[in-house]
């Protein structure tokens, strides 16, 4: 394509791929459809995973649009597209009939900003295609010509991206969620039924953590699975009574406990909200059983299940047996209850227009009362995971509430006896006003583990855990270099992650006397950490 006559001769139907994570993609290219359909253009909407790739190069005009995600990743649903664009030997002109808009979502404050959107206009154009600014293949889909000029194909993928800032004009939103979710009683035994996937968990923890008159609203929120059916089964099957689980009609809950001074609703409530029933019991609660079952076959079963737990059958097969224990034995047999506890940031700014917004997310929460009901999809974390090999040495930086991630990797060494191989790195502004966990920390040093907090405005001159690191670059070099230690970083997505990086090279390198290796070097070697994502202990290593 080299002059704007041609343009005008473009046809007129076009395709609208998206690939979208959480759904801004999508809205714009159904929006985008609808008003190329609404000005009299023929238009179809798809996803790029609905697509079928071999229509690429017959597809005249094309309108992209996609954000990105992670570090820089495509979403899920481009994955497929991207690879086959990415097949060696794809002929250089194969997209020459293809003209094409590329509409780019993304958030300035990460280091890779629209970087999906930026390589797939790269290397459509790469394989011939011809990039069209958005109104112009709109314009061209509704016989309008292109509008468009020329520039040279730089020019242009910089000019065309249309970086995204949702539209939302409704500065009174989190307002009005508050108004609308926080009157409404928490559901109690209403419509339990729920997707598969999807569970109950009860909201028990909404606490202000940050002092009354701080700027940032940070909450500590805890959610507990829901188990009212599990907790009534074993009130039925022991001595803890109460009619508190949240089931109707529970009579033999009513019939009190068998352990002295006892209050038998109360025993039901700690069984729902303090310990998990869900989990395996503890061979202590098998010691129990023996000990209060009548049924001697029983007991006898046990005591040989007990003395050689690996030949019999399931845990589970026992734990439906006939005793009657003790509230205490069987408050003793379980682990305490787990629970998802998130600290969340109230997010309020204004935009460059001075309008004020607030986040959906954190703006419900902030509003809900404790005891209401949270419909709950848990997914298995895809990112973040510990190293397998769980001697490898571990350092986590979580500046912010980017800690609470952190602080649950430190818990999880903790129980795996790797304190000693553990350091922490936190930050906040001011122990009075934002110290999250204050009351933790001590306890986390006992276990073994190197907690380093960095108060940035405390004294005159400020403090982050970057400078944190670089003090302790001796043992930076030794974890990392030396040991092929791993790294997480969690919090802020603006300066701080290549600072700790830059912090982390210093220390391995030369510069800092610590390391053999040149700065340059370093670099290179904490850049392939990251793009690799390797995890200490692979095999890759
Ligand atoms: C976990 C996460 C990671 C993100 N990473 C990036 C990124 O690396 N670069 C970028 O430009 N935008 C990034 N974004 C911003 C998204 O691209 C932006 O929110 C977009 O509107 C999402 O569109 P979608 O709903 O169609 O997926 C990220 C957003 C999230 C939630």
């Amino acid at each position: 394509m080299s002059s704007s006559e041609d343009e005008d001769h473009l046809p007129s139907r076009i395709l609208v791929l998206y690939a979208s994570e959480t759904g801004n993609a999508q809205d714009i290219a159904e929006r985008t459809g609808r008003e190329i359909r609404r000005k009299g253009g023929r238009c179809l909407v798809q996803s790029m995973v609905e697509f079928d790739i071999h229509e690429l190069p017959h597809t005249p005009l094309l309108i992209l649009v996609n954000s990105t995600h992670g570090r820089g990743q495509p979403p899920p649903d481009m994955v497929a597209l991207w690879s086959a664009l990415l097949r060696s030997g794809l002929p250089s002109d194969i997209l020459e009939d293809v003209n094409f808009a590329i509409y780019g979502l993304g958030d300035s404050s990460y280091e890779k900003f629209c970087y999906a959107a930026k390589i797939l206009a790269r290397r459509m154009i790469s394989l011939g295609a011809h990039l069209l600014t958005v109104p112009a293949a709109a314009a061209a889909a509704i016989g309008n010509g292109t509008n468009g000029s020329h520039a040279t194909l730089d020019e242009q993928l910089e000019r065309k991206l249309i970086i995204d800032e949702p539209e939302n004009d409704d500065t009174e939103f989190g307002k009005t969620a508050c108004l609308a979710w926080g009157d409404e009683r928490a559901p109690e035994g209403g419509d339990d039924v729920l997707e598969p996937g999807w569970v109950w968990t009860r909201l028990a923890r909404n606490k202000r953590v940050t002092d009354e008159g701080w700027f940032q609203d940070v909450r500590e929120i805890h959610l507990q699975l829901e188990q009212a059916l599990e907790v009534h089964l074993l009130v039925e099957a022991t001595d803890i009574g109460g009619g508190d689980t949240g089931v109707p009609g529970d009579e033999q809950a009513r019939r009190g406990g068998g352990s002295g001074v006892y209050d038998p609703a109360a025993g039901s409530r700690i069984l729902r909200d303090h310990v998990d029933v869900r989990q395996p019991p503890r061979k202590s609660f098998f010691e129990w059983m023996a000990r209060f079952t009548t049924s001697e076959l029983e007991k006898e079963r046990l005591e040989e299940f007990l003395a050689d737990p690996v030949d019999q059958d399931s845990d589970e097969s026992y734990s439906r047996g006939t005793a009657t224990a003790t509230t205490e034995a069987v408050l003793d047999s379980f682990f305490r209850k787990r629970e998802i506890q998130l600290l969340v940031g109230l997010v309020e700014y204004k935009t460059n227009l001075k309008i004020k917004r607030k986040g959906l997310l954190s703006s419900w929460l902030q509003c809900l009362p404790e005891g209401y009901r949270i419909p709950t999809k848990l997914d298995a974390p895809t990112l973040f995971l510990p190293p397998p090999n769980a001697n490898v040495p571990v350092i986590l930086v979580g500046p912010g509430t980017g800690v609470a991630p952190m602080r649950a990797f430190a818990e999880e060494r903790i129980r795996q006896g790797q304190g000693k191989n553990t350091v922490i790195y936190f930050g906040c502004r001011s122990k009075m006003h934002d110290f999250y966990y204050a009351d933790e920390w001590d306890a986390m040093r006992k276990a073994g583990v190197t907690v380093r907090i960095a108060f940035s405005r405390d004294q005159d001159e400020k403090l982050y855990v970057q400078d944190l690191i670089k003090e302790d670059a001796k043992m930076i070099k030794e974890w990392i270099h030396d040991r092929k230690g791993n790294i997480y970083i969690s919090g802020s997505s603006n300066a701080m992650p290549k600072q700790v990086r830059s912090a982390v090279a210093w220390s391995i390198s030369d510069e800092s006397g610590e390391g053999d290796i040149s700065r340059e070097e370093a670099d290179r070697y904490v850049e392939d950490m990251f793009m690799s994502g390797t995890r200490g202990g692979e095999e890759s290593w």
